[in-house]
C-alpha cells in the first residue's frame, strides 16, 4: 500500500482512483469544488462524471491540496492538458519530499509544442522534488473502466523503474498495464488521436459513413506515425494501445468527448456552443492547434490534420475540408520513414 494522491477528480481520475482503491490503495482524491468533495466523502458517488457508479470508501476526497499530498510518493496526476502546468505549480508548494507523478493527461500545449511530461519536468526543473515522470495511457474509456470492463493500457517513463512502479500499482484482473520505453510515443500517440476521432465525429456528423471514418482513421494513423517519428518516437509504438488501439476506441465510441464534439460540428453546431454544451474536456481542439503548428514547424505532411484546423480555427466548412482532403495530388500509400529513435 502506497501513499498516493490523485490530482482531479474528473471521469478519469475518478475511475484511475478506482483501479488504485481496487488494488487495497487507500487514495486521496483532490477536487477543485465541495460541493463534489462532499459527495465523494458523504455518497460515494461523483455523479457529474460518473453517473451510477458506486465509488470505493478507500477513496477519500479533499479541496485541500496540503492534505491531498500530506506526506505521498505517487501522485496521478490527471486534469485536462491546459491545466497541467497551474497545477503543478500549486502542488510544488505543499510538497516535502521528492514524487513520482504518473500522469494520464492526452495533450499538446499549443505554442511551445511540449508533451505533458515535459511542461511537468520544466515546472519541476527549479526544485528537487520530482524522482521520475510516468504517463499511462491506451484505449480507455473512464466509463467502461468504472465498470471494471476489461481495459489495456500502456505506460512509459525514463525510468523503467518508475515504469514497474506505475505498473505495479495500477495492474488488476480488469485493468492489464504494459509497459512501453517509447515515452515521446505513448504521449504522442495519446494526443494526437483526438484530432482524428474529432475528424471521425465530424464526419458522422455529415451523414458520411464507415468508408470514410476507416479511412480517416488509417490514414490518420500514417500522419500521427509520421509525426511521431519526426520527434523521435518508436514507429512500432503507433501499432500498439497509445497508437491503433486509442484510435480505436476514440473514434468509435459513444463515449469519446472528441468524436461527440466533432459530431456536433459536423452536424452544422458552433465551436463555441459545442464546447460549452459538453461539460467536459475535449482535448483534440487545443491539441490540433499544437499539432498543425508542429507540422509546419517540421515540415511534416498531416493532411487530416491541418484541415481539421482550418475547419476549427479559419472558417473552412467540413464540406470544403472533405473535398481537398480528397481532391490531393496522387500518392503512393506507403512510404519511407526516416526513423532515428533511440
Ligand atoms: N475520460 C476518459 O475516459 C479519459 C481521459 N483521459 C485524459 O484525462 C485528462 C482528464 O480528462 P477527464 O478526467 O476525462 O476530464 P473531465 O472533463 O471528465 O474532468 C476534468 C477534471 O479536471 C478538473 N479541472 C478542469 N480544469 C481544472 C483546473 N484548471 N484546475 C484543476 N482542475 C481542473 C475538473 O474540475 P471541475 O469539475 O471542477 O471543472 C474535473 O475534475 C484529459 O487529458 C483526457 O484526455 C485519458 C484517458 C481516458
Ligand atoms: O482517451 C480516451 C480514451 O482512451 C478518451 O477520449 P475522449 O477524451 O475523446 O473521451
Amino acid at each position: 500500500m502506497s501513499n498516493l494522491a490523485v490530482i482531479g477528480a474528473g471521469s478519469w481520475g475518478t475511475a484511475l482512483a478506482m483501479v488504485l482503491a481496487d488494488n487495497d490503495h487507500n487514495v486521496r482524491i483532490w477536487a477543485r469544488r465541495s460541493d463534489q468533495v462532499n459527495e465523494i466523502n458523504e455518497h460515494h458517488t461523483n455523479s457529474k462524471y460518473l453517473p451510477n457508479i458506486t465509488l470505493s470508501e478507500r477513496i477519500t476526497a479533499y479541496t485541500e491540496l496540503d492534505k491531498a499530498l500530506e506526506n505521498v510518493e505517487v501522485v496521478v496526476l490527471v486534469v485536462p492538458t491546459k491545466a497541467i502546468r497551474e497545477n503543478v505549480q500549486h502542488m510544488i508548494k505543499f510538497l516535502s519530499k521528492p514524487i513520482t507523478i504518473i500522469h494520464a493527461s492526452k495533450g499538446i500545449e499549443p505554442g511551445t509544442h511540449k508533451r505533458v511530461s515535459e511542461m511537468i519536468e520544466e515546472e519541476f526543473s527549479k526544485t528537487n522534488l520530482l524522482q521520475n515522470v510516468v504517463v499511462l495511457s491506451g484505449p480507455s474509456h473512464a466509463e467502461e473502466v468504472s465498470l471494471r470492463q476489461p481495459t489495456t493500457v500502456t505506460v512509459s517513463s525514463e525510468s523503467h523503474e518508475a515504469s514497474e512502479l506505475a505498473q505495479d500499482l495500477f495492474i488488476n484482473k480488469h485493468f492489464r498495464v504494459y509497459t512501453n520505453s517509447d515515452l515521446v510515443g505513448v504521449e504522442i500517440g495519446g494526443a494526437l488521436k483526438n484530432s482524428i476521432a474529432l475528424v471521425c465525429g465530424l464526419t458522422n456528423g455529415l451523414g458520411l459513413g464507415d468508408n470514410t471514418k476507416a479511412a480517416i482513421m488509417t490514414r490518420g494513423l500514417a500522419e500521427i506515425t509520421r509525426m511521431g517519428v519526426k520527434l523521435g518516437a518508436n514507429p512500432l509504438t503507433f501499432a500498439g494501445l497509445s497508437g491503433l488501439g486509442d484510435l480505436i476506441v476514440t473514434c468509435t465510441s459513444i463515449h469519446s468527448r472528441n468524436y461527440r464534439a466533432g459530431k456536433m460540428i459536423g452536424e452544422g453546431k458552433s465551436l463555441d456552443d459545442v464546447l460549452a454544451s459538453m461539460g467536459m474536456v475535449v482535448e483534440g481542439i487545443r491539441t490540433t492547434k499544437a499539432a498543425h503548428e508542429l507540422a509546419l514547424k517540421w515540415q511534416v505532411d498531416m493532411p487530416i490534420t491541418s484541415s481539421l484546423y482550418a475547419v476549427l480555427f479559419e472558417g473552412l466548412s467540413p464540406n470544403q475540408a472533405t473535398e481537398q482532403l480528397m481532391g490531393r495530388v496522387k500518392k503512393h500509400e506507403v512510404e519511407q520513414l526516416s526513423v532515428d529513435f533511440q
